[in-house]
């Protein structure tokens, strides 16, 4: 995997002015994304993922406070801006980097649906319903790329065919609603495509398919990814579906991002105690278990808790968790977690006995396959 930086989400927060008061739907975010990676954003609903995926593709509903923090877009070709957090090093002057939060609608519009692209839950709200699918993606080109009319058909033609699209010259000619759920998907990735977008955030692109279906889509993302060297942002509640297909998770809880490693860091070593529930909770076909469910519900973002915002359903909960807020300990050089278990003064503390037998189980597994 190649290192070379394309976005940096630093210290981002957003908030939502709402009739109870201020909502604090993301609160001090931190996270690099590279080019030709998959990096998956988990956690419960309402923890900020959509929240965030949406402040980095600039479509924040009317009611947002950008309470903090920047979003680095490195190299768009866009501008060449000078940022505070580069400026003292040599050289970095020359840097081509922007700040989303910071420009304007009219550049805003050159990178969203171009450079950076969204595919949602639903397809049929990116879609137009009374155009047909052809044109939809032919337009793109049209319209973006310059292409001639005659030239951005053939090439939306191909791209359909790129995306699994079976007969494409015959369903060029169709609407979405005569697309099943799962090929009205593919369609939205065929127009990410014509964009020839660098970044791709998927916000549950596959909760609404069922499970052969959502195996296929998986696959189409991670071929395109590898194909044409796309960074991904992977958006879900569902562990299950990015063990496959991230290079590193972030898991988000209360508006923060309370962990975040290499799919094998999170996966085989969690030291978030949110983490540990969040795999617990994760259904084993080879287990006996019964089915961890996460107890009690997250805070109310109206009124964050003043410490760890895990404490109040966390049964390894330390007083300081109540009082303070974790800052982010690092584990290796990959992987990070924002618990006061890692701090060196706290009692050792592992994970519940049963994880580590199911981690266990699951790396036999893995090595079976190999
Ligand atoms: N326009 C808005 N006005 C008020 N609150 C909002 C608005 N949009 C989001 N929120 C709140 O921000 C918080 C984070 O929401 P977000 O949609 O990012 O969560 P999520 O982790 O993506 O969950 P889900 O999987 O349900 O989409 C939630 O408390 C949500 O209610």
């Amino acid at each position: 995997m190649s290192k070379e930086k394309i976005l940096e989400v630093k210290d981002l927060a957003i908030s939502f002015r709402t009739q109870q008061g201020v909502l604090q739907a993301v609160r001090g975010i931190n996270f690099e994304l590279y080019k030709g990676e998959t990096l998956a954003i988990v956690g419960e609903s309402g923890s900020g993922k959509s929240v965030t995926s949406r402040a980095i593709i600039g479509i924040l509903a009317g009611n947002s406070i950008h309470a903090g923090g920047s979003i680095y877009y490195y190299n768009s070709g866009l501008k060449k801006f000078k940022q505070e957090h580069v400026e003292d090093s040599q050289g970095q002057e020359e840097e081509d980097v922007i700040d989303l939060m910071k420009i304007d609608e009219e550049d805003f519009h050159k990178l969203r649906g171009t450079k950076i692209s969204m595919i949602f839950q639903d397809p049929m709200s990116s879609l137009n319903p009374i155009m047909k699918v052809g044109k939809q993606i032919s337009e793109a080109l049209y319209l973006k790329l310059g292409l001639t009319k005659e030239q951005a058909k053939e090439r939306a033609i191909e791209l359909m065919r790129e995306v699994g699209i079976p007969e494409p010259e015959k369903r060029y000619y169709s609407y979405p609603f005569q697309f099943s759920g799962g090929m009205r998907q593919r369609i939205v990735i065929a127009i990410a495509l014509a964009n020839d977008a660098e970044i791709l955030i998927c916000d549950e692109p596959t909760t609404a398919l069922d499970v052969t279906i959502q195996a296929q889509i998986l696959e189409l993302i991670n071929r395109i990814k590898k194909e044409r060297n796309l960074s991904i942002i992977f958006i879900t509640h569902d562990l299950g579906v990015v063990a496959n297909m991230s290079d590193r998770i972030g898991v988000m809880y209360a508006g923060k991002i309370v962990e975040y490693g290499t799919v094998n860091e999170v996966f085989y070593q969690p030291k978030h105690p949110y983490t540990w529930a969040l795999l617990s909770a994760m259904p084993d076909l080879d287990s006996k278990d019964k089915l961890f469910a996460i107890p009690g519900t997250p805070p109310d973002m109206h009124f964050p808790p003043k410490g760890d915002a895990f404490a109040a359903r966390n049964k390894y909960a330390m007083k300081i968790d109540f009082e303070e807020q974790p800052p982010m300990f690092k584990v290796s050089d990959t992987h990070f977690a924002a618990t006061w278990l890692l701090h060196p003064d706290a009692p050792k503390m592992d994970m519940p006995e049963g994880l580590k037998a199911r981690i266990e189980r699951n790396k036999a597994l893995t090595k079976e396959e190999v």
